[in-house]
């Protein structure tokens, strides 16, 4: 092939132009990308040639070198890895393919797109070339492919790149960058060492550079023939604990997550036993943009004794734990093992349910903890994660009382943000109090100003708060907790047991029996709007609140589902009224009895949080009371 000038698709253009004006500040990370991407191509080498030793070509001494050039002022990085056909050079160094990076771009929004730690989450690989270099000529040739089908890629990284077909007698891929003006730090020895120090001596493959000597004669170090390698060439998490520095434990972590930020925590283990494995996951303190997706694969790698066979297994974690990033190495699975294969594994499982409980254990660790950084850390994971982990009380039967441990809720006792455990709940329950309480609602605020809190305010009585969306799937799975019901404050009639007296016990049955005229009236005005009217003792500001039946769903689960599209049934609610409030009491000598009725059921919907069916109705009798009582 002759040479051809191909265009970048658009969204490269955009990439290269973020990454070289966002990330000057922290420039050398370049070079982590690059040498990922040369033990990547070196991965996926040794994985092609699992089922095509001829692959290889005799040569099985996976390396990475890194060389540079004083006088053209270039820098280059080598691997004899996998390599590329003129076909995939095109496509993997002209067009974005990872559809999610695509999507990620796309969502980004004005100044957003100015900001390199977002642009740091979906990795900037190869084109952080540009970040240091002018011009990038890429030569290689794939695994397989004869010495005669080389291929040239070369752009200076604005709005094209050029294609060519060269001789090329090694397979792998050299990354050649011309250094800008100004970047001449990276022709030397020293600094490269130091980079690759910092940010990626656990990559698996050695790491080689020519030696330099002391030339006494010219007063300056000169390069030697020697080769030596400069990282430590063994997989971080095949070490020893005690080998890695935390610094070292948050560099891999931010090499297999593009995060640029440490992880909230980690955990580092070999497992023996049934199933023979390493893991090593992180937790992030920040939660992905796509976190919601429950398509999303998850963030663990896969390898089978230290051969790389995959990104994102699924399988090694539940849904639920769809954050935790990291790594796990199998002693035991087959080396070509597919995904779906590992579905159905039974070694898979025992991974999957030692590496979930490993992560729990970690949160537990925070959580607990004595120290205020830990638990300042764990309110950090709740605010990030703590949804998810909701899905889990679900999901994962075998760890829910673990689960329900790590819940955090807001309540109306604790004013700062979902902070109280079921634990404190418990124990700063009332003498006699037996159940758990809490209300569902669309917002805190709508929560907090629910008539159907009034009489545990009252009384002091501690009511959780719950306001996402999955409280309510969550609590359809979690009864109880250390045998303390959980007990909605908006389901049935309110029975506070033995926390009222009998005197109240007595006064509210009576009350309700000198209201059961007025009740009757109301419910033939309203017809078939209510399931029934009652009166009640949970209201003591309000005049009326709607409720629903002990088995029925909640008003506010109904309407989670219509948004989303979903089938829920109809459930008529049962109006409750509060007989000794002025409102209800000024009725019963009322002209406009029925309209009253009405009024009270709607703004009882409408404190509630729901819509009431008929507005204009509802704005037309109230129009017509203040025409009526306020003087004009
Ligand atoms: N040294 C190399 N050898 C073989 N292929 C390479 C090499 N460098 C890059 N590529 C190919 O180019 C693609 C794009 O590289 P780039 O670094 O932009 O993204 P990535 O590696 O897929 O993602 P990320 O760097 O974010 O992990 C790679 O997926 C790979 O197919």
């Amino acid at each position: 092939m002759t040479k051809q000038t191909h265009a970048f698709q658009a969204e490269v253009k955009q990439i290269l132009h973020l990454v070289t004006h966002s990330l000057y500040s922290n420039k050398e990370i370049f070079l982590r990308e690059l040498v990922s991407n040369a033990s990547d191509a070196c991965d996926k080498l040794r994985f092609e040639a699992i089922n095509n030793d001829a692959l290889f070509g005799g040569d099985t001494d996976l390396a990475i070198r890194i060389r540079f050039d004083k006088d053209a002022r270039t820098l280059t990085i080598s691997d004899n890895g996998i390599g590329m056909s003129a076909e995939e050079a095109a496509s993997h160094l002209g067009t974005i393919a990872r559809s999610g990076t695509r999507e990620f771009m796309a969502s980004l929004e004005g100044e957003q797109k100015k900001d390199a730690q977002l642009i740091g989450q979906f990795g900037v690989g190869f084109y952080s070339g540009y970040i240091v270099a002018d011009r990038i000529t890429v030569e290689t040739r794939r695994a397989g492919l004869p010495a005669d089908q080389g291929v040239r890629w070369s752009s200076e990284g604005t709005g094209e790149f050029d294609l060519e077909t060269i001789p090329r007698e090694q397979r792998g891929t050299d990354i050649i960058l011309h250094l800008r003006e100004g970047e001449d730090e990276f022709l030397s020895s020293w600094k490269i060492k130091s980079v690759v120090g910092k940010y990626s001596d656990h990559i698996s493959i050695p790491i080689l550079m020519r030696e330099e000597k002391w030339d006494e004669e010219k007063s300056e170090y000169q390069l030697t023939d020697t080769w030596e390698t400069i990282n430590k060439a063994s997989a971080l998490w095949t070490r020893s604990k005690s080998d890695i520095t935390p610094e070292q434990y948050q560099e891999f972590y931010k090499q297999i997550s593009y995060d640029q930020a440490d992880a909230l925590a980690y955990t580092h283990n070999r497992v023996e036993g049934r199933s023979e494995y390493t893991q090593l996951l992180y937790i992030p303190a920040k939660a992905p943009m796509d976190l919601w997706n429950r398509e999303r694969r998850g963030g663990v790698k896969l390898y089978v004794k230290r051969v790389f066979i995959m990104d994102d297994a699924e399988a090694l974690m539940p849904s639920y734990l769809r954050f935790v990033k990291g790594v796990i190495d199998s002693a035991d699975l087959p080396l070509n093992v597919s995904r779906e294969l590992l579905q159905e594994s039974r070694d898979v499982k025992a991974i999957r349910e030692g590496s979930t409980k490993r992560v729990l254990s970690m949160l537990e660790a925070l959580a607990d903890s004595e120290s205020a950084d830990d638990k300042a850390k764990y309110a950090d994971f709740w605010t990030e994660f703590g949804a998810v982990i909701k899905e889990g009380v679900g999901e994962d039967f075998a760890n829910r009382e673990r689960l329900a441990k790590l819940l955090r809720f807001a309540s109306t006792k604790h004013d700062a943000g979902q902070t109280v455990s079921l634990a404190d709940y418990v124990s700063r329950m009332k003498e006699g109090q037996k159940a758990i309480y809490y209300i569902t609602a669309d917002t805190l605020a709508a929560a907090k100003s629910s008539p159907q809190l009034e009489i545990f305010r009252q009384k002091d009585l501690e009511v959780l708060l719950l306001t996402d969306r999955v409280d309510e799937w969550m609590l359809s799975h979690l009864f109880e907790f250390e045998g303390h019901s959980l007990t909605s404050v908006a389901k049935g009639s309110v029975d506070l047991g033995d926390l009222q007296d009998e005197a109240e016990k007595k006064q509210a049955e009576e009350s309700a029996k000198a209201a059961q005229p007025l009740v009757d009236r109301i419910k033939t005005a309203l017809g078939d709007r209510v399931k029934d009217v009652r009166a009640t003792s949970r209201l003591v500001d309000s005049p009326a609140c709607v409720v629903v039946a002990d088995h029925d769903m909640s008003a506010h689960l109904a309407r989670l589902l219509k948004q989303a599209g979903q089938e829920a049934p109809s459930v008529k609610p049962i109006l409750e009224i509060n007989p000794g409030h002025a409102l209800i009491k000024g009725m019963e000598g009322s002209a406009q009895f029925d309209d009253l009725a009405h009024i009270v059921l709607d703004q009882a919907l409408l404190a509630e949080g729901a819509a009431i069916d008929d507005p204009a109705a509802y704005v037309k009798r109230v129009t017509a009371l203040l025409v009526q009582g306020v003087p004009v």
